[in-house]
């Protein structure tokens, strides 16, 4: 079948893995870039999984999907990323259970360690072989920083077009609170089901880990006639409890709640995510619509320091250029929250550019950030468990 579009290369590392299993099909199918959009896919991951890679390639060939024009695959960074317009980086320590137990690693520091040394290499290959308009999207743990260490090694891909993943807490939040409109009834015009994708203009403020909130003062409950206007949430659902604290912790929790059940980081629910973020990047956001990503702190209207990568609320046009969205009021509490989830990601990036060689920033807050960042090097914040 001709197609008029120009055919899209799509690498995705960390290939033989859970999350690149469910999201090349979806990739595949025209879910994220659009059903008339033709896409060749790159397969990157270790020589010992290459038998595995080839197994998810011949699958892929099977499905006879209309718009895979090509699918490979690769051990080498080099070749995978030459050129490529997207990076989907899922490249990590396997974490899950049925891996070897030498290899695995469960709490925040070792799992920065063993991930710091890929995403070095990896930036290095995509400072020697990427075009300076390919779109590189990080989502293996912990996802903030391990965009901040790619980003700083590929000196010829400007900053912007690095994002972190917080779908999937955004997704989480909006499934919680469509389930509490459920069991309610609050709405007497609305009688439809919901489900999470009628909730929008939720914000996921700061890092993917224990100090990241959601927030709903933004919220809408979209209407099934696309004629009527969007519901406020909070006008409907008037429950702070919830909103504040159930809310909170079920996004907090529910990474740990799936792997207690299911004994491997959940990777369906991360997979949709990677492609509602990939969509969005492409494509851009709807009239009215914010989402969250990770993006770098260059400035920004939030006082959250510069030189991180850091979810906030933004806005997309199609091709990709975001800007944060500016003049959401929060009241202290909410700024405590941000301002505690950027001194983490200070803290690891701390930890992080000395395990890879890069010279630190000059701290705003010397003491602050020296603290905590010498907690992180002596392990005292090693037991803090890392948000799936
Ligand atoms: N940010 C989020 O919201 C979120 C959500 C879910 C999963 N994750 C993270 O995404 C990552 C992937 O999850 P998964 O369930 O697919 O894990 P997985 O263990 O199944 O897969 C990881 C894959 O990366 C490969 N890999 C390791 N080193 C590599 C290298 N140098 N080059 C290429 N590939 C390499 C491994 O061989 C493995 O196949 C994990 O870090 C996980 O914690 C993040």
């Amino acid at each position: 079948m001709q197609f008029s579009k120009p055919t899209l290369t799509v690498c995705v590392t960390g290939a033989a893995g859970y999350t690149a299993y469910n999201l090349v099909y979806l990739i595949a199918s025209g879910e994220v870039f659009g059903h008339d959009q033709p896409v060749a896919l790159r397969l990157l991951d270790i020589p010992l999984l290459q038998a595995k890679m080839e197994g998810v390639q011949m699958e892929l060939q099977d499905c006879a999907f209309r718009l895979l024009k090509d699918v490979s695959t690769h051990t080498s960074p080099d070749a995978a990323f030459k050129n490529v317009d997207y990076a989907i980086l899922l490249s990590a320590i396997p974490r899950s259970e049925d891996a070897d137990p030498m290899l695995r690693c469960n709490n925040r520091l070792d799992v920065l360690r063993a991930n710091t040394v890929i995403f070095k290499e990896h930036g290095l290959a995509f400072d020697r072989v990427a075009k300076p308009t390919t779109k590189v999207v990080v989502v293996a743990n912990p996802s903030a920083t391990n965009a901040l260490i790619v980003s700083s090694f590929a000196k010829s891909v400007p900053k912007e077009n690095f994002t972190s993943l917080a779908w999937l807490d955004q997704n989480r939040a909006a499934a919680h609170i469509a389930a509490r409109l459920n069991e309610d009834k609050l709405e007497s015009t609305v009688p439809l089901q919901h489900t999470g994708r009628d909730i929008r203009n939720l914000i996921v403020w700061g890092n993917h880990s224990d100090t990241m909130f959601p927030d709903t003062r933004q919220a809408v409950i979209v209407q099934p006639k696309p004629e009527l206007p969007p519901v406020k949430l909070r006008a409907v659902l008037r429950d702070d409890g919830f909103l504040l604290k159930d809310l909170v912790d079920h996004v907090r929790q529910r990474g740990k709640a799936i792997v207690r059940k299911r004994q491997t980081t959940p990777a369906m629910s991360a997979a949709r995510a990677v492609a509602d973020h990939v969509c969005a990047l492409h494509g851009g956001t709807r009239e009215g619509e914010t989402v969250s990503m990770g993006v770098y702190t260059n400035g920004n209207p939030y006082q959250v320091a510069d030189g991180l990568f850091f979810s906030f609320p933004v806005k997309i046009k199609a091709g990709g250029e975001w800007h944060i969205v500016k003049n959401i009021q929060l009241d202290e509490s909410q700024r405590d929250r941000i301002q505690a989830s950027a001194r983490e990601l200070a803290a690891e990036r701390h930890a992080a550019f000395i395990l890879c060689g890069i010279a630190l920033p000059e701290p705003a807050s010397p003491v602050k950030e020296s603290t905590e960042a010498a907690s992180m090097d002596t392990g005292a914040t090693a037991g803090a468990t890392l948000e799936p």
